[in-house]
């Protein structure tokens, strides 16, 4: 089970904390399992989370399997009081967990405050003067479980790993540290099956290990050529629901093609597939072919594929073959963790080829595509209740960033090696899935979804008609309207309010404006070499009460949307500005002749249109009567302003 996490103030250790709980405490022999940390915020604070967390888990494992709790991430567990009971016994055990979960809060809490006092602890001197971009690699065990406690008691083993960085040397954001993840994650347990959660993906579903392994386990004769199995992306703390249609369609859609795509998060994959192996490199009965025993284990090919640690090509060589690993003792296997871990460790090997794919800011496209083009299915399991939940970025600049990054690394595929284009003729990947890949394309969007929400306001500024007139407007109007019907039809069908879809269309043209335009710059920046693409590290939040969504379906709610200086929102306030500005001197025009005008230029039809570009950003128009975070700021409106004039400047043709 691998947990990676970046920044302890973006993503605060306690929700790692949860993460790690609600994964130590599954319904699922503990000493099959183990949960690896990465940190790649070199964070001492992090490292004594853990440590806390790992003692509390002592008390909190066996208390959610004796009881059968269902959501095993204590915060969300203990958000809810306990409801009256008769079994006295319970009652006493719950306080006294709670209580124990509060002294944990506590402890976090005062660390974070003073981090300094960590130093003074022996336990913690490979943190001294580090920085998070400049350390070597540290590998703790946090918890080693030696078993013996019985079933119901243990916990399973918990490491804290941090890869080596420099600053001269690339470490490829999350990807990187998913490699690391394999590699330490080989040497020291080698388990054949492996589950990726972001640090705040809590494990909401004890069962899940199991629904996963009926897959892969599961007697037909493609049970082979399961990569992955892909659970949904579920979130506690979001306004919209945009992203759950489009998983659920999406999802389901492609799952019957040849499996869901990876997305980054609530995924288990077969190590075998991540060492890179393609499905015709696989027997019927599972073992090797001899074609692909020749390319993966000869010698001098594991080396440099794999590298020089000799107990890694060793781990390597047992999970290509299946065989089964002796336990060994994770303290002896620390050294060795750390050689894994250092910057130059991969150079002149292919990781990065297999594994998690380098090149590319969004990994789990990048690496979905290219177990696929190996020839691979991955299958979807969407469990109600949902088995992974977590924080999303509130509605404003962070959402809009996180969307920038998806979209600029789903172009970035596009010119990679694992490009669904340059892949078009390899036959392992079924052309319609390879069609699907192409749903990356989405943020070209960006162009026409501009030039169509300026369109009518330009008609209208410059008295010619966008729409035609008579009998052939009733056909536009009739597309129009029966498009609207069938993506609403689609929110419905899921449960959804009828709000909830107007509010994910007007969310999706204020991505395409404000996330996809600034995506086709970061790539064609990049193209030119003059700049790099980075990760910037979504924020993370806890909720300190139940939301009300929780039990009658999510809430969508556009009057938290927040704004700042960022250029992010200039596009947004210049459609904005520019629609009003239209229909304003369009129905001055309008009254001052209202004789004068033929039937030839502008009319209703483009005023409509305006209206309805301005219902769709409706977030900035109640920006502008907003203060503080939830109001656009002057620098934005005066800029947005400038744009606005040169606009209506142009169109009138003054
Ligand atoms: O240098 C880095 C940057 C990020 N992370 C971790 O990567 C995870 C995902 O980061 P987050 O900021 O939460 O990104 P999201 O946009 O919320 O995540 C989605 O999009 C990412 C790709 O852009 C995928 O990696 C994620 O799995 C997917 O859930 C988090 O656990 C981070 O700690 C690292 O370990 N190292
Ligand atoms: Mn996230």
């Amino acid at each position: 089970m691998f947990v990676p996490t970046a920044d302890p103030v973006r993503e605060p250790p306690i929700i790692i904390v949860n993460t790690v709980l609600s994964m130590l405490s599954v319904n699922y022999p503990a000493n099959k399992l183990a949960c690896y940390v990465s940190d790649d915020g070199c964070s001492a604070l992090t490292y004594f989370s853990l440590k806390e967390a790992s003692k509390f888990a002592m008390i909190w494992v066996p208390f959610c399997k004796k009881y059968n709790v269902r959501v095993r991430a204590p915060f969300r567990y203990f958000l809810n009081p306990l409801v009256s009971t008769d079994d006295s016994a319970f009652r006493k055990d719950w306080e006294m967990t709670k209580r124990e979960y509060e002294k944990l809060c506590r402890k976090v809490e005062d660390a974070t405050g003073d981090s300094h006092r960590l130093d003074a602890d022996d336990d913690f001197k490979a943190f001294s003067n580090t920085k998070p971009n400049d350390h070597s690699t540290i590998v703790k065990v946090v918890w080693e479980n030696k078993g013996g406690l019985g079933d119901d008691k243990e916990v399973p083993h918990l490491v804290y790993i941090s890869r080596e960085k420099r600053p001269k040397y690339l470490h490829h954001y999350k990807t990187g540290a998913m490699n690391f993840l394999l590699r330490v994650s080989g040497l020291m347990t080698n388990a054949p099956y492996m589950l990726n959660v972001d640090c705040d993906m809590y494990v909401n579903e004890p069962d899940v290990v199991r629904q996963a392994m009926c897959v892969f386990l599961q007697n037909s004769k493609n049970s082979n050529h399961c990569a992955f199995v892909q659970f949904p992306q579920n979130f506690y703390d979001s306004c919209t629901n945009e992203l759950a249609v489009l998983q659920s369609y999406l999802g389901r859609g492609v799952a019957g093609i040849q499996g869901p795509f990876y997305i980054g998060s609530g995924c288990f994959h077969t190590r075998r597939v991540m060492y890179g192996l393609s499905s015709d490199d696989i027997e019927d009965n599972g073992n090797l072919s001899s074609v692909a025993t020749r390319e993966f284990l000869a010698e001098d090919s594991l080396v440099k594929r794999y590298g020089s640690s000799k107990e890694l090509v060793q781990s390597v060589v047992d999970a290509l073959q299946r065989k089964s690993n002796p336990q060994k003792s994770l303290e002896n296997l620390i050294e060795e963790a750390q050689q894994v871990g250092h910057c130059h460790y991969e150079y002149q090997t292919s990781w990065g080829n297999f594994g998690w794919l380098y090149d590319s800011v969004a990994e789990d496209i990048n690496t979905s595509i290219g177990i696929h083009l190996r020839g691979w299915t991955s299958s979807f399991i969407s469990p109600d209740p949902p088995a992974f939940v977590g924080s999303t970025p509130s509605l404003g600049l962070e959402a809009i960033v996180q969307q920038r990054r998806w979209s600029t690394g789903a172009i970035e595929v596009l010119f990679n090696q694992q490009s669904p284009l340059s892949g078009m003729f390899r036959r392992k990947i079924k052309f319609r899935q390879r069609l699907a890949y192409f749903w990356a394309l989405m943020c070209i969007r960006s162009i026409p979804e501009l030039v169509y929400c300026l369109l009518p306001a330009y008609c209208l500024l410059h008295n010619s008609a966008l729409f035609p007139k008579g009998p052939c407007l009733g056909i536009i109007v009739t597309l129009l309207g029966m498009h609207c019907l069938y993506s609403l039809w689609q929110f419905m069908r899921l449960g959804f309010s009828v709000k909830s879809w107007y509010v994910a269309q007007s969310i999706w043209r204020i991505i395409a404006t404000g996330s996809w335009l600034f995506s086709i710059q970061d790539i064609i920046l990049k193209l030119l070499g003059i700049s790099k693409i980075g990760f910037i590290v979504a924020k993370k939040t806890m909720p300190d009460k139940p939301t009300q969504g929780e039990d009658d379906g999510p809430k969508s709610d556009l009057r938290k949307f927040e704004f700042d200086s960022s250029h992010h929102f200039i596009p947004g306030t210049f459609i904005l500005f520019v629609n009003l500005a239209a229909l304003a001197i369009f129905f001055v025009g309008q009254q001052r002749s209202s004789c004068s005008h033929g039937g030839g230029g502008s009319g209703l039809a483009e005023a409509c249109g305006c209206i309805l570009v301005i219902m769709l950003f409706l977030p900035f128009l109640k920006g502008l009567f907003e203060h503080g975070k939830y109001g656009i700021p002057f620098s934005t409106l005066s800029k947005a302003v400038f744009l606005t004039v040169l606009f209506v400047v142009v169109s009138l043709g003054i």
